[in-house]
C-alpha cells in the first residue's frame, strides 16, 4: 500500500525499442502488454521478445509487471506458463468482473509455483465497477488499475476533458481500494501532445484520492511524478508535524497544536506515509 507508484508506464511487449528505453526512464512501475497493444499475429513473438527483455535485466528498482491476456482468449495460458519463469512480480489482469475470474488466475499460478505474484486486476467495465469491492478485497491484489479507455466506451460517454461520466466508477473504485488497503492507479491520458490536459486530469485523480497515474508515452512522466508525488511543501508540513507532536509527547501534554490546527493521530500517520514515499522519491532511495 505504501509503495511509491506515481508514474505507471505499459509499453507493448512487441516493441523492443520501448522496453529497452524503460531501464532509463524515471518510472515507478512497468507495464509490459501482451494484452490490447499487441494484434494478434504477434502476441507469440511480443511474448518471446519480453523474456528476452528480463532475462537481460537493467530495469532497476521499478516494479515489473505483465499485463497478459484474458484466460479465456487464446493465448492467456502461455502468458502466465512464460511469466512463471520470468522476474516480473505482479500481473495485470485485463477486464476483471467477478472474483471467480481472480480465482481461476490464483489457481493456475500457484500450479505454476508463483503464488508470490501480486494481482493488479484492471477495473474497465461497468460488471468490474459493479463488483469491485470483493475484486479489491481478493487476496494477493495490491492495486486497482482504471482502464477508463475501455469503460468510457462501455458507458458510451461523449467525449469529456473533465470526465464527468466516469466520477462514480472512478469515487467509487478509490474508495475499494481503501477498503481493502490497495493501491488506486487512474487509468490513462490518450492525447500525447497536451500536456496541460494531462495535469488537469492527474489532479482530477490525485484530488479523487488515487496513487498515480497509468501513462503511455515518456512525455507523460514528469507530469505525473509532480502531481502525485509528496512536493517540498508537504514533505516541510510532515516534518514539522511531527516535531510539534513529538515535542508535546515529551512535555507530557496530551495535545497538540501546529499553526493554530489540532493534530490528532490520523495527521501523524499521515505525516510519516508522506515522508516514506518522499525517501522512495529520492534518487537511489
Ligand atoms: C503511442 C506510441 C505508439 C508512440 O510511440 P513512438 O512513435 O515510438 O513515440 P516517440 O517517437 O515519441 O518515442 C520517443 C522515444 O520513446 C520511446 N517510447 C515511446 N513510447 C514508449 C513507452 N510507452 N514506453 C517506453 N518507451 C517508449 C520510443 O521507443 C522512443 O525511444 P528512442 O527512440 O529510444 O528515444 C507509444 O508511445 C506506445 O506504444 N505507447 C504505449 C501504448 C500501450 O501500451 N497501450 C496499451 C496500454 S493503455 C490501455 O490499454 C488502456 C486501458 O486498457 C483502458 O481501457 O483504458
Ligand atoms: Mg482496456
Amino acid at each position: 500500500m505504501n509503495r511509491l507508484l506515481r508514474s505507471v508506464l505499459y509499453m507493448p511487449a512487441a516493441n523492443v525499442r520501448a522496453m529497452d528505453k524503460a531501464r532509463s526512464l524515471p518510472v515507478d512501475a512497468v507495464v509490459f502488454d501482451l494484452e490490447d497493444a499487441v494484434a494478434p499475429a504477434m502476441k507469440d513473438s511480443a511474448r518471446e521478445q519480453l523474456l528476452t527483455q528480463l532475462a537481460t535485466g537493467g530495469y532497476g528498482r521499478r516494479q515489473l509487471v505483465a499485463r497478459c491476456n484474458a484466460l479465456a482468449s487464446p493465448w492467456g495460458r502461455a502468458d502466465l506458463q512464460a511469466l512463471a519463469r520470468s522476474p516480473v512480480n505482479t500481473l495485470c489482469l485485463p477486464k476483471v468482473e467477478a472474483v471467480e475470474q481472480l480465482q481461476e488466475f490464483s489457481a493456475l499460478l500457484q500450479s505454476l509455483q508463483r503464488s508470490d505474484m501480486a494481482l493488479w486486476p484492471m477495473i474497465e467495465t461497468p460488471a468490474g465497477v459493479a463488483n469491485v469491492e470483493a475484486i479489491a478485497g481478493y487476496g494477493g491484489v495490491t492495486a486497482l488499475v482504471m482502464g477508463t479507455t475501455d469503460l468510457a466506451a462501455q458507458l458510451r460517454l461523449p467525449t469529456d476533458p473533465l470526465r464527468r461520466g466516469l466520477h462514480y466508477a472512478l469515487g467509487r473504485c478509490v474508495l475499494a481500494a481503501r477498503l481493502a488497503g490497495v493501491a488506486a492507479l487512474d487509468g490513462v491520458y490518450l492525447d500525447l501532445e497536451d500536456e496541460p490536459g494531462l495535469r488537469q486530469v492527474c489532479e482530477q485523480g490525485r484530488a479523487l484520492g488515487f496513487d498515480g497515474k497509468t501513462l503511455i508515452h515518456p512525455r507523460q512522466i514528469a507530469v505525473a511524478n509532480a502531481v502525485f508525488g509528496p512536493d517540498a511543501a508537504a514533505m516541510e508540513h510532515a516534518r514539522r508535524l511531527l516535531d510539534c507532536w513529538e515535542t508535546a509527547a515529551a512535555d507530557g501534554k496530551g495535545v497538540a497544536v501546529l499553526d493554530g490546527k489540532l493534530i490528532e493521530t490520523m495527521h501523524v500517520d499521515e505525516a510519516r506515509r508522506v515522508l516514506a514515499m518522499a525517501e522512495q522519491a529520492r534518487p537511489g532511495g
